[in-house]
């Protein structure tokens, strides 16, 4: 495959990784895109990749080409290479926040094959759980965009009206379950732990409980069932949490977040 990101930065950078570490399929030339690319020379030692300013050169260079700018600069870059796409040429991935597959389309003015796509940063690691979405046009080319989030951690293809709660669930969700971890540690270190002991040991348990529900596939309360032992110790904890709100905070935080999107789509 022929891969082109445009604008790399923190998850242009991550799905860069994560292709360059994958290993289901061959990446035959993988071009990164970035206004300065001074901090990328660390990557022209990989084979195969080619660092440029050009958006131009790198959608002439490739077959997919993944957005990953901000969505106040999207309009820019549609703009700037949409005399090169080539309808049957290419496919277009967007990571970008609150922008339609229709928006994209109205601006390119082409029957492009386009495909919303929403990653998370650990994608760099090859666990991103990414949501894909696509149009009539893009419905032939739904098949090659999982192959390509499959490699690097799972996918679900839902429609597009979803798109903006999975940005809060998936993309948004990951930095939700790092404060907690985070708070975690905080709670490990007060109890006598040092950091990076209190950190490894509110991680792995993080893990644990998500390994533990994707393999079993419990609903979380049938674990957590198993956990609480009467009158024990985690009941104790669990019930003053929620007594503070966590439930209830989070699920706060997931709709004002989505609040947000929906303000992200009317700045267009
Ligand atoms: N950061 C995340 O975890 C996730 C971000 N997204 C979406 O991905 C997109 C990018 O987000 P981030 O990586 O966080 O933003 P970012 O600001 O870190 O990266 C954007 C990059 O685009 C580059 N850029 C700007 N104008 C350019 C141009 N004309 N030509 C080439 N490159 C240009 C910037 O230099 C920057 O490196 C956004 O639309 C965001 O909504 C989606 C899922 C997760
Ligand atoms: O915070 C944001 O707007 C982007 C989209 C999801 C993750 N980062």
């Amino acid at each position: 495959m022929k891969i082109a990101l445009i604008g790399v930065g923190n998850l242009g950078l991550s799905i860069a990784k994560g292709l360059v570490d994958q290993t289901n399929f061959d990446v035959e030339q993988l071009v990164l895109t970035k206004r300065n690319v001074s901090n990328l020379d660390g990557w022209k030692k990989h084979p195969h990749v080619l660092v440029t300013p050009s958006n131009i050169d790198a959608v002439r260079a490739s077959d997919i080409i993944i957005l990953c700018v901000q969505p106040s600069q999207i309009n820019t870059i549609l703009n700037e290479i949409k005399d090169e796409l080539d309808e049957k040429r290419h496919l277009l991935i967007s990571t970008i926040t609150g922008r339609k597959i229709q928006d994209i389309a109205d601006v390119i003015g082409k029957k492009v094959a386009i495909i919303r796509s929403m990653p998370n940063t650990a994608i760099s690691v090859r666990e991103s759980m990414t949501c894909l979405s696509t149009n009539a046009n893009g419905k032939a080319k739904i098949g090659l965009a999982e192959e390509i989030f499959n490699a690097m951690g799972e996918t679900m293809v839902i429609d597009e009206n979803k798109m903006q709660a999975a940005t809060v669930v998936c993309a948004s969700g990951i930095a939700f379950w790092m404060r907690l971890i985070r708070a975690t540690t905080q709670g490990a270190i007060q109890l006598g732990f040092d950091a990076p002991d209190a950190k490894e040991m509110a991680t792995q348990a993080c893990l644990g409980a998500a390994t533990l529900l994707l393999e079993s596939g419990n609903h979380p309360e049938e674990e957590i069932d198993r956990v609480t032992t009467p009158m024990g110790c985690t009941i104790s904890g669990l019930n003053e949490m929620e007594h503070e709100g966590m439930s209830s905070a989070l699920i706060k935080g997931l709709m004002k977040s989505y609040e947000k999107i929906s303000q992200i789509m009317i700045e267009k």
